[in-house]
């Protein structure tokens, strides 16, 4: 058994929605593999943070019941957040559904996703020691899916401004080329955590040390330490770290150099359109890389992960990579 979803792109692709059918209503969610709690809009949520979100009724759900006395509260790392009850359903994802997934409604959430009108709540990935749920921890959908599945794994192909995908259960070799390349992963701290062991600014050579980073669907950028994001804007001429913009920009005319993350025997490539992320309207252009404001790893985000197609594999604790 398996699920196949589409992954559609925001404007900017800021965030990837996918359609997740909870008792029997569907809403948009944003996949996250950087953490572990399967959240929504409901009639929970104040009226006044609604606003034009699409939301989950519990009351018309057949299969809804509620956990009682259970609470969640999240927090990001970009400072958004959320919290509220908990329940369980039948979950759907791509055909492939989960029975008695804890389902958190949310009874309060920051403005970040009050104003997000596509992102109706996130479906986390990651694994489950990093959900949120008290008195007692809830496993994530994956988690629950994966004794169904053919192959304990999801894979994801997300795309440049067009429409993606995951896939749960099985990996697809016609969405990738050449072989996959594996990596341990460290999921101590509940992320699909691994070792970058160097990098390379276009066609410069591998070089500096190796450093830990996880692979975060739910992040919209390539976070990297300072080091290297200095390295990488010193080839840029115009690069200038811009409070007003939130961090580097450079003019739109520059040509922007790929960079390179070496992981084991693979040499991950990211190619410099995919580096030239957002025009700012005045003639210069936000980096996909940024600063991963020193919290000791990488966040490989939606940048990195639009140039590879990428497979979380919770059977074998690893992560592969290929390109497309
Ligand atoms: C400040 C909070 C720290 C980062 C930490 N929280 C986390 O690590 C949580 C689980 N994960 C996240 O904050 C990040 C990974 C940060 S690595 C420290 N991933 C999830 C994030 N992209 C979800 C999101 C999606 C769309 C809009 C906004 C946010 C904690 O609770 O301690």
């Amino acid at each position: 058994v398996g699920g196949d979803v589409t992954a559609t792109p925001e404007s900017d692709d800021n965030e990837y929605l996918c359609p997740v059918t909870i008792g029997g209503q569907t809403l948009n969610l944003d996949f996250d593999s950087g953490s572990s709690d399967l959240w929504v809009f409901s009639t929970s949520t104040p009226s006044s943070e609604q606003q034009s979100h699409t939301i989950y009724n519990p009351a018309k759900s057949s299969t809804f019941k509620e956990l009682n006395g259970f609470t969640w509260q999240i927090s990001y790392g970009d400072g958004s957040g959320a919290s509220g009850t908990v329940g369980t359903d039948t979950v759907t994802v791509g055909g492939l559904t989960v029975k008695n997934q804890a389902v958190e409604l949310a009874t309060a959430v920051s403005s970040e996703f009050v104003t997000d009108s596509a992102n109706n709540g996130l479906l986390g990935l990651a694994w489950s020691n990093l959900n949120t749920v008290e008195p007692t921890q809830q496993q994530t959908f994956f988690a629950n899916a994966g004794p169904q599945l053919q192959q304990n794994v999801f894979t994801a192909d997300l795309r440049h401004d067009q429409p993606g995908s995951y896939d749960f259960g099985f990996i697809d070799t016609s969405k990738f080329q050449g072989n996959l390349n594996y990596v341990p992963v460290d999921n101590s701290q509940g992320f699909w955590q691994f070792t970058v062991d160097g990098y390379a600014v276009g066609d410069g050579a591998t070089g500096g040390n190796s450093f830990s980073a996880i692979a975060d669907t739910g992040t919209t950028l390539l976070l990297l330490d300072d080091n290297i994001v200095s390295d990488y804007y010193s080839q840029i001429s115009s690069a200038q770290n811009s409070n007003s913009a939130g961090g580097f920009v450079f003019d739109c005319t520059e040509d922007v150099p790929d960079l390179t993350l070496q992981i084991g025997d693979y040499a991950a490539v990211v190619p410099g359109s995919l580096l030239n992320f957002s025009q700012n309207g005045d003639g210069t252009c936000f980096g996909g890389i940024q600063s991963d404001g020193g919290q000791g790893f990488a966040i490989l985000g939606d940048v990195f992960l639009k140039a590879q197609f990428t497979v979380f594999d919770q059977g074998n604790v690893q992560l592969g990579f290929a390109p497309k």
